[in-house]
């Protein structure tokens, strides 16, 4: 489009570890002039007019009704990953905002990482690890015994494409598998996989040796983990969240694995991200963190931008915007 002036696109910034990443600028620049946040605010009166759409790359930056106010031609944010808890969908909707995330590149990497969660802490991974890194520890085999994945009970909370991703893994795993959801899948879905559908929670959670969560956060699944549903669960149980923090009431989690309530704890997700370097958690030996890393390879982030600039793209063309997330 030579001689057309490029769409203004705010991001949070460029680089910075958190920011755009470096080897996506490139495409995004070819498409659209992007303004930091802070460009934005040095400039206000001359960038507020111009500005069409916001690249939220991971959260950033945050949306709150000050900013919608002062953008009075902004048309789309694409947002990325799939969890939208962060955005108030029905306050930019009332901004004449739409919303586009990336659902469906995100789920295989997210299910990759439930499955390398569980088996780490199965096989206690870390904790192998440091032990055996470390230099003047004398270590015994009969010390490391673990749980096993195969042929074992996994519970799945959330049976989306995620969910579904992570029993599709598992049944290569001998794994029986149960799910809980909302709503239960068609016959001929539940069956390619062997699931079986507990429209209680409770029953999931009494039966399983690992209970897998991948919801969505919601006013109805946060904190749907409390101490009663960690008190349900088998002592030698593992609790894996894929989701979101606030889908585990987390000071109930830390006193079941302090308590032995359960076997082990592995998180990608918790709250705040990253917890206090004094967060109970982290004395714990039979917790495993991750730092919410369930997309992170290079490839489903590269296709998470390219799926991103598109939405935005077809957003300000007045054309239907793929992967709109709808009110
Ligand atoms: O929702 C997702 O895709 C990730 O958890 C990042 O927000």
């Amino acid at each position: 489009m030579e001689g057309q002036e490029l769409p203004y696109v705010l991001v949070d910034c460029i680089g910075e570890r958190y920011g755009v990443y470096e080897d996506h600028v490139g495409f995004l620049k070819k498409r659209f002039h992007l303004i930091t946040m802070k460009e934005y605010l040095e400039n206000k009166t001359f960038l507020s007019k111009k500005i069409r759409a916001i690249y939220m790359w991971y959260h950033k930056p945050a949306i709150d009704e000050e900013l919608l106010q002062s953008l009075p031609n902004l048309k789309v944010v694409a947002s990325s990953g799939v969890g939208i808890d962060h955005l108030d969908l029905k306050l930019l909707s009332s901004y004449g905002v739409k919303v586009a995330n990336t659902p469906f590149i995100v789920s295989t990497d997210t299910a990759d990482l439930g499955m390398a969660l569980m088996l780490a802490s199965s096989r206690r991974l870390v904790e192998g690890h440091e032990m055996a890194v470390s230099p003047d520890t004398e270590y015994f085999p009969a010390d490391w015994l673990g749980v096993e994945v195969s042929g074992a009970t996994l519970g799945i909370v959330g049976m989306g494409t995620i969910g579904y991703k992570v029993a599709e893994r598992a049944k290569a795993f001998e794994m029986k598998i149960l799910y809980h959801n909302r709503n239960q899948r068609k016959k001929e879905e539940e069956s390619a996989i062997g699931a079986v559908y507990c429209k209680k929670i409770d029953d999931l959670l009494q039966q399983s040796d690992f209970v897998l969560l991948a919801v969505n956060l919601t006013p109805q699944t946060r904190k749907l983990i409390g101490k009663r549903e960690l008190e349900l669960m088998k002592p030698t149980a593992t609790l894996i969240n894929i989701s979101r923090g606030l889908v585990v009431d987390q000071d109930a989690l830390v006193e079941a694995l302090q308590n032995k309530v359960i076997r082990a704890a592995a998180l990608d997700v918790t709250y705040p991200e990253p917890l206090p370097r004094d967060h109970p958690f982290l004395k714990l030996k039979n917790v495993i963190i991750t730092p919410h890393i369930g997309s992170a390879t290079k490839k489903t982030r590269w296709v998470m931008m390219e799926e991103m600039a598109e939405s935005i793209e077809a957003g300000l063309a007045g054309l239907p915007i793929p992967r709109e997330v709808l009110l």
